[in-house]
């Protein structure tokens, strides 16, 4: 058994026939769904109703299996499992039947395949080798096999290659993300084929697949069970815009279309948020103390709201003043109500104060009967302008605009928010747009305001109006019209990256979201910048709910070599000693770099750094900077990299990779949050193969004396 190239082409051969033939089945099926389609649209030439449905259902159901077969074209065939008794079995990114209905290619999530990702040399689960079949475009280019069951191997059977795992690790990075499929490795296995009912927690250091490992069990559960999941909807949440283009592509990638990706900015649609808050403002938006907060401003009146009320009846003036108003506003609130849904409500008790306006006077109208009473007052046109500045339907954006009143969101504040909290977090609100932080308090107004009423389809009839949406004209030049429900949507399976870092408000927003839903959580306790985890964590028990919850911890990064992840590790243990983190498994000889520099040396220092990663590696090179000097460090490095590039500060870092990294001004990330050190490790562990660190200041990795105590006991970590 020898590693000859003469072998390896002679095995390169045989798998190129066995890839051949199953390309040439594929283009049989492909040429079917074109085949249904086509019946699709001869049906509909019948031109009724129902043949013009069939048409749809057909066409739509050959163009999502035509789209199917062409996303796991490239590289379909990625494996192979030699099993005791003689069988072979290829496994690939789709399944493909012969026209015996033999199975050419099992697909990758069925249990059949499950072995490819399991069986190692201490428990060979039956498969004596295991191949992985290196692919550009339909070509077979590589092999790489494990012998895991050598004592059962028959005579003359081939071992050739390097370790697929690490072939792959050292590739070059494109700006997207890739998928793993071929490569997956046993505990990462577990997590993606965990049972999909309760919660699946999966924890992990940087690098050690979580993403990665997250996004393969949504196809997983996917195939699993199409109908619960692509019928209730898939919802993945990531930290950042960036962050979801990076892994984008890695479900399309795995045939797997229509899963709904957001980033905690863009959870609203229509609304885009990129901005994100200084630490202070982000921890008071986030607590779950603005929760209370926000139950009361939806209450206040609106700010034109008019003070008074008169109109006359049957020749008689009825007038109502402030302090009337204000008692028909309370009345008109019922427990467990909302200001949108209690609309109704309002009309009837500002009809009864001015009933009893009249049958206060001291010779009160005899001949007035209540209901006609009634029925002319709703109809009139000034009552309904009085309504509609009184007790207007309002959405979430003008509420939180209003709350930019110091005043008034002092007077919601309640013993929630300190004094000095209000101003900056009005001045916050009457920004440009929302910041991050803000949706979820968006999220959180427009379940606190309701819906208005829906006006029944019939006609309707005068007693219908209330149930009108009317909206003040001023207020829509302020704001866009009420979103559709869609962010309102219900997931059957949500999934949560980077979670480590979800404020309680976040939570609520995602919970709102997933009542009934499978929940998969991925993240790292030691990367989360959160200051009080324990409220996130009581947040998340509420949003995920109490049913079963499963753990998988992952331990080995393969992303870094093992050079750079020492380091990171080395900086994060240094402010909390003793803490478990994942091995490294690729060495690169490559040790990362400090560069100590003067201050008006750091362009000229960050921009030699960037040229020279940029001719050393492959793939991406990124910088990673404070959220302060993100834009001029851009600026510095405008005319380089041509793509391949990309400056971002330390939290949108998160998740990301590149093959190169030059950290800028760690201590300024250290300093940027109170969970600072946790940040830099974020940014330390980003790089692949370099990684080069500028700092104005030489101590940059110490703590504060106060914070290095070698005595200090590590606290074990756990994400919730
Ligand atoms: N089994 C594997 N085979 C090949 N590459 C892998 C494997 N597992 C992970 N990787 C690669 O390691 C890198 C890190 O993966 P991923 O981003 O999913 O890690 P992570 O745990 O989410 O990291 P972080 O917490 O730092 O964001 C990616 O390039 C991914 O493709």
């Amino acid at each position: 058994m020898t590693d000859r190239p003469s072998v390896l082409t002679t095995e390169i051969a045989a798998e190129q026939r066995h890839v051949d033939e199953v390309y040439a089945r594929l283009e049989v099926v492909r040429s079917g769904t074109t085949e249904v389609e086509a019946e699709g649209h001869r049906r509909a030439q019948l031109g009724n109703e129902g043949a013009l449905y069939e048409r749809d259902v057909l066409v739509h159901q050959a163009a999502r299996r035509r789209k199917a077969l062409d996303s796991g074209y490239d590289g379909l065939v990625f494996g192979r499992l030699d099993l005791r008794g003689g069988e072979a079995r290829h496994i690939g990114r789709l399944g493909v039947l012969d026209a015996r209905y033999e199975p050419l290619v099992v697909d990758w999530r069925a249990p059949a395949a499950a072995p490819f990702y399991r069986a190692t040399a201490e428990d060979p689960l039956d498969v004596v080798r295991r191949r992985v079949i290196h692919s550009s475009g339909t070509r077979v280019v590589g092999l790489s096999d494990d012998l895991l069951d050598p004592s059962a191997a028959p005579e003359g059977m081939a071992v050739v290659g390097e370790g697929a795992l690490m072939a792959t690790l050292a590739r070059a990075r494109g700006r997207a993300m890739r998928d793993i499929v071929s490569t997956i490795q046993r505990e990462q296995d577990e997590a993606i084929r965990a049972p999909a009912a309760g919660t699946t927690i999966i924890e992990g250091g940087p690098g050690t697949g979580k993403t990665a490992v997250a996004l393969h069990r949504v196809a997983y559960l996917l195939y699993s069970d199409r109908n619960r999941y692509a019928g209730g909807g898939v919802l993945v949440v990531g930290p950042s815009p960036t962050f979801v283009r990076y892994i984008d592509q890695v479900l399309p990638s795995l045939g797997e279309e229509g899963v709904v990706l957001r980033s905690l900015g863009t959870m609203l649609t229509g609304i885009q948020s990129t901005r994100r808050d200084n630490a202070t403002l982000a921890a008071v938006k986030g607590a779950l103390r603005m929760r209370r907060v926000l139950s009361r401003l939806v209450w206040l009146p609106a700010p034109t709201a008019p003070d008074r009320f008169r109109t006359v009846y049957g020749g008689e003036v009825l007038r109502l003043d402030a302090a009337a108003l204000n008692a028909a506003r309370k009345a008109a609130r019922r427990r467990g109500s909302t200001p949108n849904g209690s609309r109704g409500q309002a009309v009837r008790t500002m009809l009864d104060a001015l009933w009893n306006v009249s049958r206060s006077w001291s010779e009160p109208p005899e001949h007035w009967e209540r209901e006609a009473f009634d029925a002319e007052i709703r109809d009139r046109t000034e009552f309904r302008q009085f309504l509609a500045a009184w007790w207007p339907v309002v959405d979430a954006e003008q509420v939180l605009r209003w709350a930019a009143d110091r005043s008034r969101l002092a007077r919601s504040a309640g013993s929630d928010l300190r004094r000095d909290e209000v101003p900056p977090l009005a001045a916050s609100f009457a920004q440009d747009g929302w910041s991050v932080a803000d949706i979820a308090l968006l999220d959180e107004l427009r379940a606190l305001l309701g819906k208005p009423p829906r006006p029944p389809a019939r006609r309707r009839r005068p007693e219908d109006w209330e149930m009108q949406e009317i909206r003040l004209s001023s207020d829509r030049a302020a704001g866009p019209a009420p979103k559709d429900d869609d962010e309102d949507d219900e997931f059957s399976l949500i999934v949560v990256d980077e979670a480590q870092d979800l404020s309680p408000m976040q939570w609520r927003m995602l919970g709102r979201r997933g009542k009934y839903a499978s929940w998969t959580l991925v993240g790292d306790p030691a990367q989360s910048a959160w200051e009080d985890p324990d409220e996130a964590t009581t947040a998340m028990d509420a949003a995920v709910g109490t049913r079963v919850r499963r753990r998988y911890t992952l331990t080995t990064n393969y992303r870094n070599s093992a050079e750079i992840f020492e380091l990171a590790a080395s900086v994060l243990r240094r402010w909390e000693p003793g803490l478990e983190l994942p091995t490294a498994v690729r060495r690169t000889g490559a040790a990362p770099e400090e560069r100590v520099v003067p201050a008006d040396r750091l362009p000229d220092a960050i921009r030699a750094a960037v040229v020279e990663l940029l001719a050393d590696v492959e793939g991406t090179v990124g910088v990673v900077t404070t959220a302060d000097q993100r834009d001029e460090v851009a600026e510095w490095l405008s005319s380089l990299g041509e793509g391949r590039l990309q400056v971002v500060d330390s939290i949108e870092a998160k998740g990301l990779e590149y093959d190169g990294v030059v950290v800028a001004q760690p201590a300024g990330i250290i300093a940027e949050s109170s969970a600072g050190h946790r940040v830099l490790y974020v940014s330390l562990s980003r790089a692949t193969h370099r990684l080069v660190v500028i700092t104005t200041s030489a101590d940059w990795a110490e703590p504060p004396t106060d914070r290095s105590s070698p005595d200090r006991e590590a606290e074990p970590l756990s994400l919730f």
